[in-house]
């Protein structure tokens, strides 16, 4: 197994050449291969094959061998060195070899399966050593010889030749065996360096998978060289000032953006606040406005049946004057006719009789009519005819209108003179009543004529004179008084103690006076000073508001009433007079008219004139350039009288009001008015009320 195939191929040459008698003595065989033996050359060469066979197997390739028509001259050549063997030890071999004769077996060359075929002739067999040659054999034993000779050698070439052949094709199959091997190796290496590789790399990332668990899971990385763990430690510090530092950034940022916050919250808490007081005021606006018009409401329909109420009483009143009247005109026509032509009534008569005193003159009507000019300019007026049953004339939107009133006073007419025109009323209040009030477009001077500045007072304060003068010291009446203010078509009491309150206007009995104010409050009027602070109370009451024509005007109706009953008893019912006050509110947006381009200048009635001054703007005033009337203008409109309490006071028969029930001597509701003699919160004088008095 040491030696290699080509020294084997040597040996085993050296052995063919010296195929001579075992002994070999005399061979003429070289020195070391005649010192093998033919058994070792065969054990060898089994080894050779052996060790070939295994090497073969090992690459694979051990099919090879059985394949046909592909023998390995390896096999053959043993085969036949097999067969020379057995030759050379067959008793004919040994002859041979002892008669220093080739052998002549009948070997013919290897069939190609490999086997030998081994033809033995009979002289072969008969050539059998140590058995004794006959005389055949003799004859022909040269001729034999030839032709072994010739054999042999023809077999030596042959085995030569197979031999050089095998020899080449196992330095083919050595040389094929080495790249085998080379191939196989290279690829079990890169396979197994694969592999490592694989498993290298598998390790690695298992081992950064490791390391990572255990830097982030584990209990901290190993430890480290001291220069290491100081710059390790170095960095940390480094680190933990950068995150030092980025954390102060943040808390001054957060800092500021806290302040902001709180300034935000601050200015969302005012919102909400000013929101919410806003929505407060707002929703109290609207409540108010609510009730505000719920009690409007309630007011206009007080105010339908206040309405529904005086015109029955207006229907019922008129029916009882037009009765009267025609029995007043058939009693003064039954009387003018029993006399004769040119008889006159008995001084005693000349009044209706008993049960109708003071008729007669109402048939020139009960209501008078008079008119005051404004000192001013007036572009309406055209002209004016003062005195008694004077007239105006007046141009509106081209329309003249003539007018006769019961008296005219021009606007320099003074206080005194149109007073004087009511001096005489005090006188005959006892049993009847009688109202005075103003009327007109407001700044027109309704309050200038009926309360006048203290310097120069008016109708009211004269009048009131005039009657406290009369009745004198020791008056045989009594005087009370009421003072009520209509705004907003709502009743107040302007001298109620305490807050005023809204009170009911209804319909009551005609014998007590027909229409009644409940829970009007009636005071005694002891003399004129106490008369004149109680009008100066009930004025600062009334509710005033500015206008755009006049910042003085008044938006509300006032009405006084002063009432006379016998001081005496027996009292009399029905023998009370009362004084009816009125200072009505003006009429502010004048109503349009439509242009009439022709002009009339018949004379309009009284009550025609108030009317026509009910929506003229500056009804009073200076007198227009005449025969030049105004210019013809669009048609206007505007709303008339805004209420129809406003209406004229006077068309309703003069409604008395009284209460529901007779004044006690004292006040039932308690006085504010504290004993220890304090300012009186009403503004009353000492005396006037009535704890302090
Ligand atoms: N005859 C007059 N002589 C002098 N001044 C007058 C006269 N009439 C009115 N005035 C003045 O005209 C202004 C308005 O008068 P007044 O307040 O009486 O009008 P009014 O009709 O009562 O108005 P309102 O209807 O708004 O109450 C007042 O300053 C008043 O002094």
């Amino acid at each position: 197994p040491d030696l290699s195939a080509p020294e084997l191929w040597t040996e085993l040459t050296g052995l063919i050449g010296s195929s001579e008698p075992e002994n070999g003595s005399e061979s003429g065989a070289e020195g070391r291969a005649a010192a093998v033996s033919l058994e070792e050359a065969l054990l060898r060469l089994a080894e050779f094959l052996s060790v070939q066979l295994g090497a073969e197997e090992s690459c694979g390739s051990p099919a090879d061998l059985g394949q046909s028509g592909e023998v390995p001259p390896l096999l053959t050549v043993t085969s036949q060195l097999l067969a020379l063997l057995a030759w050379l030890r067959s008793p004919r071999g040994r002859q041979a070899v002892l008669q220093g004769t080739q052998p002549a077996p009948r070997v013919r060359p290897p069939t190609p399966d490999g086997s030998t075929s081994q033809e033995e002739s009979p002289s072969h067999l008969a050539a059998v050593p140590g058995e004794p040659l006959g005389d055949e054999a003799q004859g022909q034993q040269p001729l034999q010889l030839e032709d072994d000779q010739r054999e042999w050698q023809r077999l030596e070439q042959l085995i030569l030749g197979q031999l050089e052949e095998l020899k080449q094709q196992l330095e083919q199959q050595e040389e094929e065996l080495g790249r085998l091997r080379l191939g196989v190796g290279a690829t079990d290496s890169e396979k197994r360096v694969q592999h490592l590789t694989l498993e290298n790399e598998a390790l690695k990332q298992s081992l950064s998978l490791m390391r990572d668990l255990l830097l982030h899971w584990g209990p901290g990385p190993p430890t480290r060289a001291p220069q290491e763990e100081a710059e390790a430690l170095v960095e940390l510090q480094g680190r933990l000032q950068e995150a030092q530092d980025t954390t102060e950034a943040l808390r001054a940022q957060l800092g500021v953006q806290e302040v902001q916050l709180q300034g935000l919250q601050g200015a969302l808490q005012q919102l909400q606040q000013e929101t919410e007081q806003n929505c407060r005021r707002e929703l109290l606006q609207m409540h108010g406005q609510l009730a505000g018009l719920r009690a409007r409401m309630a007011s206009l329909r007080q105010g339908c049946g206040d309405l529904r109420g005086l015109v029955s009483t207006f229907t019922q009143s008129c029916q009882g004057s037009l009765s009267e009247a025609r029995g007043q005109v058939s009693w003064a026509l039954g009387a003018l006719s029993s006399g004769g032509p040119g008889t006159q009534l008995p001084e005693g008569q000349q009044g209706p009789p008993a049960g109708c005193p003071g008729r007669l003159p109402e048939l020139k009507g009960n209501i008078r009519v008079l008119c005051r000019l404004r000192p001013g300019t007036s572009s309406s007026l055209v002209s004016v005819e003062s005195g008694p049953g004077g007239t105006v004339t007046t141009c509106y939107r081209g329309r003249h209108r003539r007018f006769r009133l019961d008296w005219v006073f021009p606007p320099d007419a003074s206080q005194e003179e149109v007073t004087a025109c009511f001096c005489k009323l005090p006188a005959s209040l006892t049993g009847t009543g009688v109202c005075i009030f103003t009327y007109g477009q407001t700044g027109t001077g309704k309050t200038y004529s009926m309360e006048g500045p203290p310097e120069d007072p008016g109708i009211v304060p004269r009048a009131l004179q005039s009657l406290f003068r009369e009745m004198g010291a020791g008056r045989q009446h009594r005087v009370t008084l009421s003072m009520v203010e209509i705004y907003n078509e709502a009743v107040r009491d302007l001298l109620a103690p305490g807050p005023p309150e809204r009170l009911a206007v209804r319909q009551g009995p005609e014998a007590q006076g027909g229409i009644q104010v409940a829970g009007l409050t009636h005071w005694d009027v002891p003399n004129l000073e106490t008369l004149h602070q109680m009008l100066k109370l009930g004025r600062s009451n009334r509710a005033t508001a500015a206008t755009a024509m006049n910042q003085r005007s008044s938006r509300s109706h006032a009405l006084v009433t002063l009432t006379l009953r016998a001081a005496t008893p027996p009292r009399a019912p029905g023998t009370a007079g009362t004084l009816h006050l009125v200072d009505l509110a003006g009429s502010e947006s004048p109503r349009g008219q439509r242009t009439s381009g022709r002009q009339s200048a018949h004379s309009s009635s009284p009550s025609e004139w108030v009317k026509w001054s009910w929506g003229q703007p500056g009804a009073a005033g200076s007198r227009a350039p005449p025969g030049r009337p105004p210019p013809s203008v669009p048609t206007l409109r505007s709303p008339g009288p805004p209420a129809p309490l406003r209406r004229p006071l006077a068309a309703l028969h003069v409604p008395v009001l009284t209460t529901a029930r007779a004044r006690p001597s004292r006040p039932e509701r308690a006085c504010p008015c504290s004993p220890e003699w304090r300012p009186c919160p009403w503004g009353l004088g000492p005396g006037l009320c009535w704890q302090r008095r």
